[in-house]
């Protein structure tokens, strides 16, 4: 498990990151969303060493974390650093050699990684000769080679079309079946909602919401829709309830005296045919634009 405790960073008055902490647990993907300047990108790099932390610590598995161990992450840095001018299967062979792969075991891999994401006849081309997406699923591949133990990844799913998004997913999806902790930021919040286990939202440098997604879904006050065979509009009238929504049969109430909610099923149940009477979670969307206001 990859923890990260209590994290500050300033830039002369500006405290980028204040006070975070969370959680990335072994073999759970944890999607780390905010608005552009929470703080994401900063932490990350806190998180890999290549910033200093004004506070606070990192810890992986249990311990302060040290060079030796952030050489065994994967990390995809938001500024992507690949050479324009090199053939993509030499490089990413040569940064895997860096990273202490053999160099057969480097092709092997590599090889089968450029295939993977679309990319096996490519593998000649420079890097500037392909289109940003697909540079984009080149520098996807120099991060995850050699197997890493933890996966960091700065927008990894930014530019990709829906075909790589897929590619990528099911990749990380069998690195978390291995027990290997991902943190990734990511402003597209239907991925998010689709990948991840865990949620971490940043909002001006602090975090503002943290948990799994059932956790947060569930957190806040109940919400409930009930439809009626008949008109709904007595509903507005009922103790301890507030109404969001009203349309004919359907009404949306917000919980506001514990018990409310049974007490409208039990009148609603006085005066005729209940259809539905559900409990609606709010979608992550929803729970980030609130935990952002
Ligand atoms: N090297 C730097 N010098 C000065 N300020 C910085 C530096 N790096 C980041 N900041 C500031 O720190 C804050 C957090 O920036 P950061 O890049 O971490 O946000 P982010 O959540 O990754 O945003 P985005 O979604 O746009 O990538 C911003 O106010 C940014 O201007």
């Amino acid at each position: 498990m990859l923890e990260i405790r209590e994290l500050t960073r300033r830039f002369g008055d500006t405290t980028a990151v204040d006070h975070v902490s969370f959680e990335v647990p072994a073999g759970q993907m944890t999607g780390f969303v905010g608005a552009n300047g929470a703080g994401k990108t900063t932490t990350m790099r806190m998180v890999m060493g290549v910033l200093g932390i004004n506070g606070g610590e990192v810890l992986w598995r249990g311990s302060p974390i040290t060079r030796l161990d952030r050489r065994t992450f994967g990390y995809m840095p938001e500024e992507r650093g690949l050479y324009p001018k090199q053939p993509i299967l030499d490089q990413l062979v040569y940064v895997a050699q860096l990273k202490g792969m053999g160099r057969v075991e480097a092709r092997t891999q590599v090889q089968e990684l450029l295939e993977r994401f679309g990319l096996g006849e490519r593998t000649k081309d420079h890097l500037e000769k392909l289109s940003l997406g697909n540079q984009q699923r080149v520098q996807i591949i120099a991060s995850v080679l050699p197997k890493p133990a933890a996966l960091v990844l700065d927008e990894p799913f930014s530019g990709l079309d829906p075909v790589a998004v897929d590619s990528m997913v099911d990749l990380l999806r069998e690195y978390t079946r291995d027990g290997i902790p991902v943190l990734f930021s990511s402003h597209q919040l239907d991925l998010v909602e689709r990948l991840c286990d865990r949620l971490v939202v940043l909002a001006n440098g602090r975090r503002v919401a943290a948990g799994t997604v059932a956790e947060l879904r569930d957190a806040g006050v109940p919400r409930f829709r009930l439809v009626l065979g008949g008109d709904a509009g007595w509903v507005r009238d009922q103790a301890g309830l507030d109404v969001l929504d009203l349309d004919g049969t359907t009404a949306l109430v917000e919980v506001a005296t514990d018990g409310a909610e049974q007490q409208l099923v039990a009148e609603a149940t006085r005066r005729g045919a209940v259809h539905e009477f559900v409990r609606v979670r709010p979608a992550l969307s929803e729970i980030y634009r609130e935990a952002t206001a």
